[in-house]
């Protein structure tokens, strides 16, 4: 069933095949859209419903695009539904985090190998025992994009709730014996970082047989917070951009 009424438009995103190219570049936040788009050749807007905006451009001359994922798994799965129904097979998250890891400082880069799945999203797909997974290529495209940039960054697993103030206040939750126990088990495990869309998006990628990975900026560190230690605060993405957008570069030429 169509919701949209018209062959090929999708209901969420307001988008038809041949609006987009193979290559997404997918933040959270509409308002990223504009700022990542300025990276393309002759970028147009082609659609603004809900929290989804996306504009198509240019790299290298191949087709590119970006759509806002807005916040959480339901609605990052429903834009990569309805991107890979318009032709598109690549994806890159560009979003921002809170570091875990006492290493992991704001202003820095963090490239996702792995997604740790405690959110809802991902487990109407797959049964939990599926691991959420990034791209090999895509990885290794981010790393090769940090180092070309000479960016400090991190590849590790990262984790994915539902719930931001649950991982910002857990002791005031009605669960906070859930919250804080997993907190200190994933830090135990080497997480790196905390975010709320790459599980959802690694899950579906992998039922839906396209690529996906994801790079985010780190806001902060709570951890180091916690232990009194210097804990910049920082909200420009644009490193996290320029990683993401020099990945598509690598990509196109080696998928040539
Ligand atoms: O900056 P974005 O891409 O939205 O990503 C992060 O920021 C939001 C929470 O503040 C969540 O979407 C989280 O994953
Ligand atoms: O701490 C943070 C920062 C960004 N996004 C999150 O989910 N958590």
């Amino acid at each position: 069933m169509n919701y949209s009424g018209e062959e090929g438009l999708q209901y969420h995103l307001q988008i038809r095949p041949g609006d987009v190219g193979k290559y997404v570049i997918l933040p959270g936040d509409p308002k990223r859209c504009k700022k990542i788009a300025e990276h393309f050749d002759d970028a147009k807007l082609v659609a603004d419903s809900r929290e989804y905006v996306t504009y198509t451009g240019y790299l290298d001359g191949v087709k590119v695009s970006v759509t806002s994922t807005g916040i959480g798994g339901p609605s990052a799965s429903i834009a990569m539904e309805e991107l890979v129904k318009c032709g598109a097979d690549t994806f890159i998250r560009v979003g921002t985090c809170g570091g875990m890891e006492m290493d992991v400082k704001g202003g820095d880069v963090v490239i996702a190998s792995g997604a740790i799945r405690m959110e809802g999203t991902s487990k109407e797909y797959a049964p939990i025992e599926f691991p959420a997974v990034a791209n090999i290529n895509i990885i290794n495209a981010l790393i090769e994009g940090a180092k070309t940039l000479d960016h400090n960054y991190h590849v590790g697993v990262v984790q994915c709730k539902d719930a931001f103030y649950g991982q910002h206040e857990p002791e005031i939750k009605p669960v906070s014996y859930e919250l804080l126990n997993k907190w200190e088990a994933w830090k135990r495990c080497g997480c790196l970082a905390s975010e709320m869309e790459s599980a959802a998006l690694f899950v579906v990628a992998s039922y839906l047989r396209v690529r996906a990975g994801s790079v985010f900026l780190v806001v902060g560190n709570q951890e180091r917070e916690k232990e009194g230690l210097e804990n910049p605060i920082v909200h420009d993405t644009e490193a996290a951009i320029c990683v993401a957008v020099e990945a598509i570069r690598k990509l196109i030429k080696e998928d040539k």
